[in-house]
């Protein structure tokens, strides 16, 4: 029997007919969608792994995973300068392409800064795509985080962080016998949660002497909500499904509000405010140009912001600084060996601006470690303009949306010698200054961040004072360390992810050190 005459003697049913006709368009649509997608978009140029030609699902995945910073750099390494990630992502890792698409405003934030905001936070300086929004909250905001008001606020800094560390470790060591085993991703973590309430929340959030971790599971929730929201904007429908995640951010909203009112309360009460801090200078803000103020539900949603960005991100460029360190014991033999000599004197805290003029040293190490670690090294997102433009020769049209991995940028082998290295000679060297330039760790151009000076002022005291009075070294059980050397003979990295903010994965697991007084 041939196949006619089986077909025609099959008696198919008028309404199956019907079915398979459509399912057979759809099949013929859907190929015809993939095929323009991978090989006639204006994209397809674009190297990158065929999934991410015809699909978001693979960027989405790795997203979620957390693994963002290693995957777009592993793309990098394998596809060059510019690498398709999904249907209308491109990645860009050459610091030059970066650093235009960053410079201006030219290229708006993308897509994925208006889910975040979906989430109940509403427009922040970080979150708003709109210039004119941002160039104005910047101009509001700016003064709280400025170098004057920095040197206003170095005591209470100091105060929230390096002295309670000292605190707490000199108590450890005491009640340990002399070596204190310290777990120092979630000691740094508390800190910076500490440091950023005394300066946004009107006082210490105390979680250093304490232990207290409630807050900071508040603001991980809310953080897993955004990124979920982010990632899914269908999410919205079913909050209910998310009630501790909710619940957690309707907590942290309550905190923000309740900690203005107190605030307003006392400067009613004395006439004046209490103290300088970036609180009060966010509610005294006043745009001289426009002579605009924050409107309450604005000065909540900054405040909240200080919480959001400003705690982990310091806290892990510590952490991965110790672990640094501890991975190249000659260059922390280096470090302490300048602090201690530079710095004789431990009856008195060294500042911000003796250990930056005094430690060029350990500003390497600093700068090594944001290159080699950078705390936000999940994507940032740019839309092309609407008339497109040109990146590495070919054009990208307008609403592409330029994902930029700033690990990518800082791992790239055009730019930087043996990148996986930790080496902080790179930055001591007579170019230092430029290179210092090829770090985005803060980002870079109109929208980069606006705390940098208030977190410098944290690194370098906490680490100044801390690698001056402690000797730290690897308990003998570690997992990682110089002992663990990969195919290049480079000491393994301890496992991060990127849920927005980058940190260690298991630091339960791998963030102890043993310290002792030096
Ligand atoms: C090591 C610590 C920090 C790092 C590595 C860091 C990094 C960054 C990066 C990469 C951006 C650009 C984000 C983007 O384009 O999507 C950014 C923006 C921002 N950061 Fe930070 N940040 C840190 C600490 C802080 C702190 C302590 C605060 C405030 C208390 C803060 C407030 C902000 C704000 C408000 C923006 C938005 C600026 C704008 O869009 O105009 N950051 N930060």
């Amino acid at each position: 029997m041939d196949i006619a005459s089986i077909f025609t003697a099959t008696q198919v049913p008028v309404g199956l007919n019907s079915l398979w006709t459509a399912f057979g368009l759809a099949l013929a649509a859907c190929t015809t969608c993939l095929a323009y997608r991978a090989f006639f978009s204006p994209l397809a140029c674009i190297s990158g792994p065929f999934l991410n030609r015809i699909s978001n699902l693979p960027l989405q995945y790795h997203m979620l995973r957390g693994h963002y910073h290693w995957y777009s750099t592993q793309l990098h390494a394998r596809y060059g300068d510019m690498v398709r990630m999904g249907i209308d992502h491109v990645s860009l890792s050459n610091t030059a392409d970066t650093r235009r698409v960053l410079a201006t405003h030219a290229f708006r934030k993308g897509r994925m800064y208006n889910q975040i905001e979906s989430n109940g936070y509403g427009v922040n300086t970080f979150s708003t795509v709109d210039p004119e929004v941002n160039k104005l909250r910047r101009r509001l905001i700016g003064d709280a985080f400025a170098m004057h008001t920095m040197r206003q606020v170095e005591g209470l800094i100091v105060e929230s962080g390096a002295s309670a560390l000292i605190k707490l470790w000199d108590s450890e060591i005491a009640s340990q016998g002399g070596i204190a085993r310290i777990n120092y991703f979630y000691t740094f973590h508390r800190m910076g949660y500490d440091v950023i309430g005394e300066l946004a929340f009107g006082r210490t959030f105390n979680t250093l002497p304490t232990g207290d971790m409630e807050l900071i599971d508040w603001i991980h929730d809310s953080i897993k909500l955004s990124i979920l929201i982010g990632q899914a904007p269908i999410i919205t429908k079913f909050l209910w499904v998310f009630r501790r995640l909710v619940d957690s951010t309707k907590k942290i909203q309550r905190l923000v509000h309740d900690t203005i009112e107190t605030r307003k309360k006392l400067i009613r009460e004395a006439g004046k405010p209490p103290r300088v801090d970036v609180l009060q200078k966010f509610i005294d803000a006043k745009d001289m140009e426009t002579s605009n103020v924050l409107l309450p539900v604005q000065l909540e949603s900054e405040v909240r912001l200080t919480l959001l960005a400003g705690s982990d991100t310091t806290s892990n460029t510590l952490s991965f600084t110790i672990m640094n360190l501890m991975h190249y014991p000659e260059h922390y033999r280096r470090v302490t060996d300048e602090v201690r000599s530079a710095f004789p004197d431990t009856s008195k805290m060294i500042s911000f601006a003796d250990a930056k003029a005094k430690l060029p040293y350990l500003t390497a190490v600093i700068y090594e470690s944001m290159r080699l670690n950078p705390s936000l090294a999940n994507m940032l997102q740019r839309s092309v303009p609407a008339e497109g433009a040109i990146f590495q020769n070919c054009f990208l049209p307008g609403d592409t949306q330029i994902c930029i991995s700033i690990s990518a940028c800082h791992r790239n082998p055009q730019l930087w010698n043996n990148p996986d290295v930790f080496d902080p000679e790179r930055f001591l060297g007579p170019d230092s200054a430029e290179r210092i330039k090829d770090i985005l760790t803060f980002s870079s151009g109109v929208r980069a961040c606006i705390a940098k000076n208030m977190v410098m002022l944290e690194l370098y005291t906490a680490l100044a004072n801390t690698l001056r009075r402690y000797n730290f070294s690897l308990p003998a059980d570690s997992m990682y360390g110089p002992h663990r050397l990969d195919r290049n003979e480079i000491p393994v990295e301890i496992p991060s992810s990127s849920f927005i903010v980058t940190g260690p994965t298991s630091p339960k697991a791998h963030c102890w050190v043993n310290i002792s007084r030096a």
